[in-house]
């Protein structure tokens, strides 16, 4: 079955919202100049919350070939839980897709396996699309493997979705993440692979054929090509490389480098 690579930009805590316009408007040009075809390979930028609403005007003004995406979302609908985010708050400004346990709010924000898919519910209710992220720490990679924790994640992140949900997969091994060590595409290959494999196993080959599956981790415009090469992984979360238009445009296109 083929799936429509996706090539996710997540800015982090980086760029305020005027910073951010004028990424996105760099990345519009890049994309123009390149003759960049969505229906060939989407593209999502993922901004910070205070910056949504600037870049969803935009891409609607302009009619940006670029799909939006918030970073975190609350598991909870409403009410007393200052400073959360709700996913319907999100699907008001067009958001289209959120990142939900990405390795920085697990470490940094102790979240743990249920509240991941509790936000996945709460996204994949409100009609977002659950970018839902895995991965392994060094530690976990000597002591059980590349595969073992990043499937765990992924089994417990997707347990109480409905059947027939539409979700991402980003598999983004922690030490690989900022440090510019990023996996080799075999071994992410290896990881995605088993990632699918309890996607068949825990929703049947039709979410597991049609789900996409990303890799993340120090992802840069001369190492994509490689990744994509790879039968179970249909794209990237680029971090670092997202918040420069250049760079980001050439990962885009990384159909020029590698047949696929
Ligand atoms: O969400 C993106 C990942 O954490 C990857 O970040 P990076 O490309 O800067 O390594």
């Amino acid at each position: 079955m083929s799936r429509t690579p996706f090539i996710a930009g997540n800015w982090k805590m980086n760029l305020d919202h005027l910073q951010a316009i004028a990424l996105v408007q760099k990345v519009a040009w890049a994309l123009k100049d390149a003759r960049h075809d969505a229906s060939e390979v989407e593209v999502a930028v993922f901004p910070p919350f205070t910056d949504l609403r600037s870049v969803q005007t935009l891409i609607s003004a302009d009619k940006i070939p670029l799909g939006l995406g918030a970073q975190d979302v609350s598991p909870h609908e409403s009410g007393a839980y200052t400073g959360d985010v709700s996913a319907r708050f999100l699907a008001k400004l067009d958001a289209q897709y959120v990142i939900v346990g990405h390795s920085e709010r697990r470490a940094g924000h102790g979240e743990t396996d249920e509240v991941v898919s509790a936000k996945s519910v709460a996204a994949q209710a409100a009609g977002i699309v659950p970018v839902i992220c895995v991965g392994e720490t060094a530690e976990d990679l000597e002591e059980h493997g590349a595969a073992a924790i990043p499937a765990a994640q992924l089994r417990a992140a997707i347990a109480d979705l409905p059947d027939g949900a539409e979700f991402v997969v980003a598999y983004e091994p922690v030490w690989a993440i900022g440090t510019g060590n990023a996996a080799t595409p075999e071994q992410a290959q290896e990881v995605c692979r088993a990632l699918r494999d309890v996607l068949r196993e825990a929703c049947g080959d039709d979410t597991a054929d049609a789900t996409r599956v990303l890799y993340g981790g120090s992802v840069s415009s001369q190492n994509v090509a490689a990744y994509m090469r790879q039968a179970d992984v249909d794209g990237a979360l680029v971090g670092g490389a997202s918040i420069k238009a250049d760079e980001f445009s050439r990962i885009v296109q990384f159909k020029k480098h590698v047949a696929v």
